[in-house]
């Protein structure tokens, strides 16, 4: 069985950071483990508290896998801190996996911020530069490139800033423009649009963790760079159009949604 890696922050709601990744993982057949690198007191409508986890505790978690088990691929997500970042870097570092795929978490859907702000040169300088995949939305992105996006020609742009700070390929997520929710991804060579067509509902807490996650499995799995990219795309528009209405704000992406189909037991 091939295996991932998650290092990122546990959602105490399930919606999102680890516990989404894991789930993703689990519906792709990937064998998922993780390094937790800051625990959220969290739900579908805010984030209450975040404690960052020690350092010396994250850097025992990935020498604790590393040292035991394969990983075939590795997803970033929540990192926090600057410390964290340094720590998370110099244990990729140390084991080279064969796939980064970085999901450059910043802010919450609530407006929480989930990577302090004198982080994100640490994630410039030490993380970005081992992604072989980056996944920023649209308001990540603006922060990496400092400048702002509205346009194709503006996402076009903004790739290969992003590109140009060291990551091998750039998918820029489009969910936070208007109209339909198109990705673009730059592998290093070439652009190639991920359309996707707007689903109309408030319940998407952690899409970008669960996509991410879908592309990680797919590489794990063996799958190029874009078909793993086209497929977690496919993956992420079913788990929102069977997104869950749980809680009172955003509610989570459904993972469960291809295992319930192979069951036979959705008629639609
Ligand atoms: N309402 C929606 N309908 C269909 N796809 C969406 C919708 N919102 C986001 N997506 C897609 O979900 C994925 C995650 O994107 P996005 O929501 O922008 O990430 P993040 O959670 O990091 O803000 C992208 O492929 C994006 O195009
Ligand atoms: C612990 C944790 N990690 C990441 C996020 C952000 O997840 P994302 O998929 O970008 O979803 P939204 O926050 O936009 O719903 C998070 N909230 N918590």
């Amino acid at each position: 069985m091939k295996t991932a890696l998650t290092i990122a922050g546990s959602d105490s709601g399930g919606g999102a950071g680890i516990q989404a990744d894991l789930k993703a993982f689990s519906a792709h057949g990937v064998y998922g483990m993780s390094v937790i690198t800051a625990v959220t007191a969290q739900n579908t409508q805010e984030v209450r508290s975040v404690q960052n986890i020690e350092n010396s505790i994250i850097k025992d978690q990935m020498e604790a896998v590393f040292d035991d088990i394969c990983v075939d691929a590795v997803k970033i997500g929540m990192l926090s801190s600057a410390k964290t970042a340094e720590t998370v870097a110099a244990s990729l570092q140390k084991y080279q996996p064969a796939f980064v795929v970085l999901d450059p978490v910043m802010v919450s859907k609530g407006g929480h911020h989930l990577l302090q702000l004198d982080a994100v040169s640490a994630l410039k300088e030490k993380i970005i530069p081992m992604a072989t995949l980056i996944t920023p939305n649209i308001p990540e992105a603006e922060v990496l490139v400092m400048d702002t996006i509205h346009t194709p020609e503006d996402m076009m742009a903004a790739c290969l800033a992003i590109a140009a700070l060291g990551a091998k390929a750039v998918l820029l997520k489009g969910g936070h423009l208007h109209g339909d929710p198109n990705d673009l991804l730059f592998d290093g060579e070439n652009f190639t649009w991920i359309t996707g067509t707007r689903i109309h509902t408030k319940n998407t807490h952690g899409t970008g963790c669960t996509l991410s996650s879908a592309i990680t499995a797919n590489l794990a799995n063996g799958a190029s760079l874009i078909d793993s990219v086209q497929e977690a795309k496919k993956y992420i528009t079913l788990a929102i159009t069977h997104s869950l209405n749980l809680g009172k704000g955003y509610g989570p992406t459904n993972h469960f949604y291809e295992l319930y189909k192979k069951a036979d037991l959705v008629t639609k």
